[in-house]
């Protein structure tokens, strides 16, 4: 064990296994969650040969491949069924590759549970859960992602035949980037646009065979293959998709919601979004995993931080531990603060998704629009914040932060995605603000809405409540006074334009930068908001709270210096009021710091999940980086053979133009 980190964790003064239980909802939960991890971790078949960075693009798929299937199979055998439980398995069995069938487990089985008939789930959920049939989710096209209603494939039924016929008319029609597509998958659903009756119904979700279940060759009429490689997701074929009067029954249509009956007559859903349903239940899922990315490169920062010497403080004295730079705590702890916030919120999401889902399957539509920004909202917000956190905790590494060696790189590529997968971050943030102007009358009217929006119509006059003690409830008013703020100024100004003669859509067309800010002050109060109330209710002892609440504060207060000019462009702080917050910043950083090691313990990942030389448990990062650099394939022969193809050659050009001085 390396000597700085032991002496790290004795000194903490809290009991991280507290805060694990809080994290991952109970000791119970925990205790599986190790099982689990340790199961995976201790199976000789998932140690693998070599880093996958050393492999090509088919290796990684191939093992990647070979893995999920030996996982899944393993999973079934100890019974697991719970998909949180298997992924927490998964993570630790294979945590280097993007499974090639993540989008069968995550979205195919997802949709065809939400939208399909009882006949639907009985004739295909059984065969996809024993793999017969291999699923993804093809809605994205080469010409359109973000505006659904725009796609251009086609799903036109025949009443002659009581079967629909799927077109891609165009090049840009082309399905284009589904996990799984190019060459895993034998089916999928295909969002396609529904014509009845010559009519165009809107966009549904039709299931279609595109392999032959034995042969896995193409059926007619489909042309599918991999997009290639990409910035990270490597070990997935992303894939296209053609298809050329492809004929399916027409009980291949998801029909829960809206039919089409034999003689063709369309039957709508009471909600047209309601089919937009997976695309929600992932963003929430989001939430916790953007939490688990940053979580993960703060561990592997923060522990390569204590470990770190650098600069002696004094001539001839030791260097000093990097964690111990003011400088590199404000840009980790936040971070970390940021990784605890995101967790609590992807609680609140999945637990406020199941509640509403519930009510939905129930038939109550009622809050189908709030779920829907929530959870656009807390995506766009939470994948933001892990993707530049992550690149901040690169950064942090220095030199050895570059390397795959760190793993941070990887988690990058793997994490960056989720500003654009599942809807384009600034798409998203457009859905809040559309959400918080529709109801903004019954804001300023006082009528009756939903507590997470009541404050937006609190009194703009007023100003900040927050004296030297900085407590966290003059923090959560600071927030809710600036997202209300925001969003008075966003509708003011689209009021004023239309006052001025445009029509709405061009005055918001012209107000959509200040939308977003207004609902991205929406989303950073909610998250605040969510913190606070977990910590304050966490039944935690006394010191295991106090770190927790200055973590909740230190996020409260960096949301507020680095978004400084929200907050009092209308005076609601004073200069005094904004010296004390810049005090209590770094009084929490020296508060944090000797915790923050046991802050990431607490995380409690695995060395194996964290795949990093810098971010071990033990500390042994100068011996690890050394291994690593050993399996290089380059370091397989003394002398490669480019040096007798190339660089030999060159020399002896070299030298016979300008002979060699003697050395
Ligand atoms: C159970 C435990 C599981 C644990 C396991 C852990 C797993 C961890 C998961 C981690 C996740 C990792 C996943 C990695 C996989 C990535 C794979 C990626 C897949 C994809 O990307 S699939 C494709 C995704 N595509 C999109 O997201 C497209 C984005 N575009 C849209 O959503 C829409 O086009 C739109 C929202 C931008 C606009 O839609 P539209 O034009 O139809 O709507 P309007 O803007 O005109 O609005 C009209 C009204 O409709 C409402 N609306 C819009 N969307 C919805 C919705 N989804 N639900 C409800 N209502 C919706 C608007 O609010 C408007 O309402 P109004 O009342 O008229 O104002
Ligand atoms: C790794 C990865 C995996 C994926 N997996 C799948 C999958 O399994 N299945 C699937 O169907 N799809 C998948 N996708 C596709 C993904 O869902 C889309 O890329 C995403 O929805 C964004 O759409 P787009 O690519 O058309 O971006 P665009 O919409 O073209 O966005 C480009 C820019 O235009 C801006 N923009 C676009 N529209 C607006 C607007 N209305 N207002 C303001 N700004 C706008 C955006 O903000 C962005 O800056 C995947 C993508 C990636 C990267």
């Amino acid at each position: 064990m390396n000597p700085d980190l032991a002496q790290e964790r004795r000194r903490a003064t809290f009991d991280p296994e507290q805060v694990t239980s809080l994290l991952y909802r109970g000791p119970e939960n925990v205790r599986k969650r190790r099982y689990l991890q340790n199961a995976a971790i201790q199976d000789q078949v998932l140690r693998g040969s070599k880093p996958w960075a050393f492999q090509s693009r088919i290796e990684q798929y191939e093992t990647a491949l070979q893995m999920y299937i030996y996982m899944m199979n393993k999973l079934d055998e100890m019974g697991v069924t719970d998909p949180l439980e298997r992924m927490y398995y998964q993570e630790a069995g294979a945590p280097h590759y993007y499974n090639p069938m993540a989008l069968h487990t995550g979205m195919f089985i997802p949709s065809i549970e939400k939208q399909g008939t009882k006949e639907q789930k009985e004739r295909w959920l059984p065969m996809a859960r024993s793999l017969q049939l291999i699923g993804t989710y093809a809605q994205t096209e080469m010409g359109h992602g973000t505006f659904i209603r725009g796609l251009e494939t086609t799903a036109t039924y025949d009443p002659s035949s009581q079967e629909f016929v799927l077109n891609s008319p165009t090049v840009t029609s082309m399905k284009f980037w589904p996990g799984g597509l190019g060459k895993t998958s034998n089916c999928c659903l295909v969002m396609a646009q529904l014509i009845t009756h010559g009519k165009k119904r809107g966009i549904h979700l039709f299931f279609v065979q595109i392999r032959d279940l034995k042969t896995h060759r193409h059926m007619p009429g489909v042309e599918s293959g991999d997009i290639g490689p990409k910035f990270g997701f490597n070990s997935n074929d992303n894939g296209y998709l053609k298809l050329s009067n492809v004929r399916i029954p027409r009980e291949n249509m998801l029909m829960r919601y809206s039919k089409v009956l034999e003689d063709g007559t369309y039957v709508p859903p009471t909600n047209q979004r309601i089919g937009y349903g997976t695309m929600v239940f992932v963003r929430a899922h989001i939430v916790t995993n953007s939490a688990r990315g940053l979580s993960k490169a703060c561990v592997i920062a923060i522990r390569y931080s204590a470990v770190r010497r650098q600069t002696e403080v004094s001539p001839g004295g030791p260097e000093a531990q990097i964690i111990d730079y003011q400088t590199q705590q404000y840009k980790l702890f936040p971070l970390l603060a940021t990784a605890y916030a995101m967790y609590f919120t992807g609680r609140y999401a999945e637990d406020y998704y199941e509640q509403i889902a519930s009510e939905i399957e129930a038939g109550n539509l009622e809050s189908l629009n709030q779920l829907h920004a929530v959870c656009a909202g807390l995506k766009a917000f939470s994948t933001w914040a892990c993707t530049a956190g992550i690149e901040t905790c690169r950064l942090c590494c220095g030199g050895h932060g570059y390397s795959h060696a760190s793993g941070i790189p990887k988690l990058y590529t793997y994490y960056t995605p989720g500003c654009t997968y599942e809807g384009e971050n600034n798409v998203m943030m457009l859905q809040v603000a559309r959400f918080l102007m529709k109801i903004y009358p019954d804001i300023k009217r006082g009528g009756p809405i939903h507590e997470f929006v009541q404050y937006l119509g609190a009194d703009l006059t007023q100003k900040s409540c927050m004296t030297e003690e900085v407590a966290l409830g003059c923090l959560l008013k600071a927030f809710q006074h600036r997202a209300a703020r925001l969003l008075s100024d966003a509708a003011a100004r689209i009021e004023n334009l239309v006052r001025s003669g445009k029509s709405r859509q061009e005055a918001w067309d012209a107000s959509t930068v200040a939308l977003t800010w207004a609902a991205k002050a929406y989303c950073h109060t909610f998250v605040v908001r969510t913190f606070s109330q977990i910590v304050s209710d966490a039944a935690v002892d006394k010191s295991t709270k106090d770190v927790l609440t200055a973590l909740c504060k230190l996020y409260a207060i960096d949301g507020i210096i680095e978004n400084l000019g929200e907050f009092i462009e209308d005076g609601f702080f004073s200069p005094h009021q904004v010296s004390f917050l810049k005090n209590k910043l770094a009084d929490l950083l020296a508060e944090i710091r000797p915790n923050a090691v046991a802050l990431v313990d607490a995380f409690d990942y695995p060395d194996k999940t964290l795949d990093s030389c810098l971010g071990r448990y033990d500390g042994q990062v100068y011996p690890a980086l050394y291994e690593y650099a050993k399996n290089s394939p380059f370091n397989e022969q003394e002398v490669l053979d480019s040096y007798h193809k190339f660089i030999k050659p060159a020399q002896t050009e070299q030298s016979q133009r300008a002979p060699m001085a003697r050395l």
